[in-house]
């Protein structure tokens, strides 16, 4: 019988390695610093060769947020590519471990090795990722599994994809199975650099086949090209059900047709940042799976971020639904 899912994602699949660096070392190596940067191999020899007391773990956003709501007790899978290399085969297994289906197995002759990240974490818990594009990046619609993205009753989508056309036409194809399935198909926008390099085809791709987008503020103002957040949310709107935007230590703002939230945070200090807009899409999208309203949504997604930024790594180090209960959200 065919599995149903209650969210699907698809994304770079990357091995992150993280370790710790203070703005001087960012200088020396030529990092900037909070952002996301690809790089190339021999760079990401070097940069991994200047890492102490590494940790290496699943990373990539979308799947980041997968991983996040499987610990909430949603089916989930994630759709990504690794090499059938060491790192690959390490990838494919914290998946499974942690419960959530990566049906692609890792592949033999693929031309790249498996993605990483050499991401260093800054005393003030900022991070700068270190990306190095390998086989994730060729993700491609045969990749898509029609009956995975055809039984998910939520899919999201990760911007990055998109620095490769193969990634395009990938997106296209899931889009389409899950929308003819009767599911919900959504996006990250994931960088302000990315959506700068992809600006016309996500706005296509937004009114065309996506019922929700999820930015932060940096992202969105990138997309409309504008300095006025209400404007681009406003405009985001008029071709989207519903629009989320997140604001570091801001209240994150949600539209859904004529309904409005805002969402309060807590300001507090990172220990590391990686993965709180990802662990927000976990929770918020947890919360749209299962019927909660919009502003509901919005504090499950609060709480998640607030968990994974309060430990280095980019997803929860305990089950999220243990958080929720304990914030008297369920
Ligand atoms: O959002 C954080 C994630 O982005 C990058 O893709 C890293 O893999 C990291 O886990």
């Amino acid at each position: 019988m065919t599995k149903t899912y209650d969210l699907v994602g698809i994304g770079n699949a990357i091995v992150d390695v993280i370790s710790h660096g203070d703005d001087s070392f960012l200088d020396n190596m030529g990092i900037e610093k909070g952002i996301m940067q690809l790089i190339d191999r021999e760079r990401a020899e070097l940069l991994y060769a200047a890492m102490k007391d590494r940790v290496q773990t699943p990373g990539g956003s979308v799947a980041n947020t997968i991983a996040g709501a499987g610990t909430l007790g949603l089916s989930t899978a994630f759709l990504g590519k690794v090499k059938d290399d060491a790192l690959g085969r390490f990838y494919a297994q914290g998946m499974a471990e942690q419960g959530t289906d990566f049906p692609n197995p890792p592949v033999k002759d693929a031309p790249a090795p498996t993605s990483r990240s050499m991401i260093f974490v800054s005393p003030d818990g900022e991070r700068s990722m270190n990306t190095y594009l390998g086989a994730g990046a060729d993700f491609d619609a045969d990749d898509v599994d029609a009956s995975v993205a055809g039984n998910a009753r939520w899919l999201f989508l990760e911007g990055y994809l998109y620095d490769k056309p193969e990634g395009k036409t990938a997106f296209t194809a899931a889009a389409d199975h899950c929308r003819k399935g009767g599911g919900k198909v959504g996006i990250t926008l994931s960088d302000p650099f990315c959506v700068d390099r992809h600006r016309a085809d996500f706005l296509r791709l937004i009114e065309g086949q996506m019922d929700y987008v999820i930015g932060n503020h940096e992202e969105w103002l990138a997309l409309y090209q504008t300095d006025d957040l209400d404007v681009a949310l406003a405009q985001a709107a008029t071709i989207c059900d519903i629009v989320v935007c997140t604001h570091s230590g801001e209240p994150v703002k949600i539209i859904r047709g004529a309904e409005r939230a805002l969402v309060a945070v807590t300001r507090i200090t990172p220990v590391d940042a990686t993965g709180a807009g990802d662990q927000f899409a976990a929770g918020f999208l947890y919360g749209m799976a299962t019927g909660r309203d919009i502003e509901m949504a919005g504090k499950m997604g609060v709480a998640a971020a607030s968990e994974v930024i309060r430990h280095v790594g980019p997803r929860p180090k305990r089950p999220l639904s243990e958080v929720f209960a304990e914030a008297g959200l369920v």
